[in-house]
């Protein structure tokens, strides 16, 4: 079956139906996906990103087969999730984040073997294609060592090389780098940076934005079950460039009352406050009318303000603007 598209899905759509209540029981469905359409390319590397509950590992595990559609339709490389679920298996890895999937008194190399007979894997071929595995992943010299000693980012390295043991063309990496240090997703992300480079299609879901922005040609934005935006990271950026992003450094503690004030300035699309433990750090998404930055300082006089500083519009900002516009729309689940 030859077709460019290495995943295609057309208003897929998935419920739950679940129980609440003990004594009096009442039956409840949860719309969880509902009518995602996308197509990825092959040898593309496709994030997709949303809020917790947004209906991302829903959206996977019925492309990987896990999990029916209750409406709508899927392809894996040509063949269809819910009538040729044998053919897409063979055809695609599936790696969650988490502690979950691997036996942790066993060795590296023995979890390896142990799958690659699971997977099918010929066994001349298995021993080869594991050590290829822990050198691509970066685990080589470190195999022999029990699981349970290893670090989270190297569980995640042995994660990716059992989904990669049957040699998938398409992978489907759901929180990849969750809890991982920095270092060591940084080296995740030149794993899968490498994969792409060899032909393989990747669909990404994470939360950290920079990883996004940094691995993905395309990315889709899903919120409530739907996809609210769509295309490479510098294409949803563009939804924001025309934005001023302000930093402004405060040592006293931001209240909703702050952000009040600021939002109703006009020009300022946005307001929201973070703290790193020691500063608060209020960010306002300024329309370049909104006038000098004298305004938004006037709203916060009441506290010691600190440095301001002024930044390029990141993916976190695009996202955030997009999922807010979610929630002003009234269509959050
Ligand atoms: N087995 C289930 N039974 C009932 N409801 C479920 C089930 N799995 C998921 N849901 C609900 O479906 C919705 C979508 O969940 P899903 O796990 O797909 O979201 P997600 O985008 O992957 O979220 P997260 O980023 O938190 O992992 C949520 O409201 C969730 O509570």
């Amino acid at each position: 079956m030859t077709t460019d598209l290495a995943i295609e899905a057309v208003d897929l759509a998935r419920s739950y139906r679940t129980r609440t209540g003990w004594l009096k029981p009442q039956r409840k469905t949860i719309d969880a996906v509902r009518g995602v359409s996308l197509e990825v390319g092959r040898g593309e590397l496709f994030g997709l990103l949303g809020p917790n509950g947004a209906g991302k590992t829903t959206t996977i595990k019925m492309l990987n087969t896990l999990l029916l559609p209750t409406s709508g339709s899927a392809r894996i490389l040509g063949y269809d999730v819910a009538r040729q679920p044998l053919e897409v298996r063979r055809r695609i890895g599936y790696v969650f984040g988490g502690d979950r999937g691997l036996y942790e008194r066993l060795s590296a190399l023995d979890n390896l073997r142990y799958f690659a007979e699971l997977y099918g894997v010929e066994p001349r071929e298995q021993l080869p294609r594991i050590h290829e595995l822990l050198e691509t992943v970066g685990l080589k010299g470190r195999e022999k060592e029990r699981v349970e000693g290893y670090s989270r980012g190297m569980r995640q390295k042995l994660h990716i090389a059992r989904g990669l043991l049957h040699r998938p063309d398409v992978l489907f990496l759901d929180e990849p780098s969750i809890g991982v240090d920095p270092a060591a997703a940084r080296e995740l992300r030149r794993t899968v940076a490498d994969l792409v480079r060899g032909g393989t299609t990747v669909l990404l879901t994470t939360h950290y934005m920079a990883e996004a922005d940094e691995l993905c040609d395309r990315i889709a934005v899903i919120a409530s079950g739907t996809v609210r935006a769509e295309g490479t990271p510098n294409e949803l950026k563009d939804r924001v460039r025309k934005l001023d992003v302000l930093e402004i450094q405060v040592h006293d503690a931001v209240g909703e009352e702050h952000l009040r004030r600021l939002r109703e300035i006009e020009g300022i699309e946005r307001a929201t406050a973070e703290t790193d433990g020691t500063v608060d750090v209020v960010t306002v998404h300024a329309l370049p009318s909104h006038g000098s930055h004298a305004s938004v300082l006037a709203a916060l006089a009441d506290l010691r303000t600190g440095k301001v500083t002024t930044r390029e519009p990141t993916l976190e900002d695009a996202y955030l603007s997009i999922i807010d516009d979610t929630a002003a729309t009234g269509s959050e689940a």
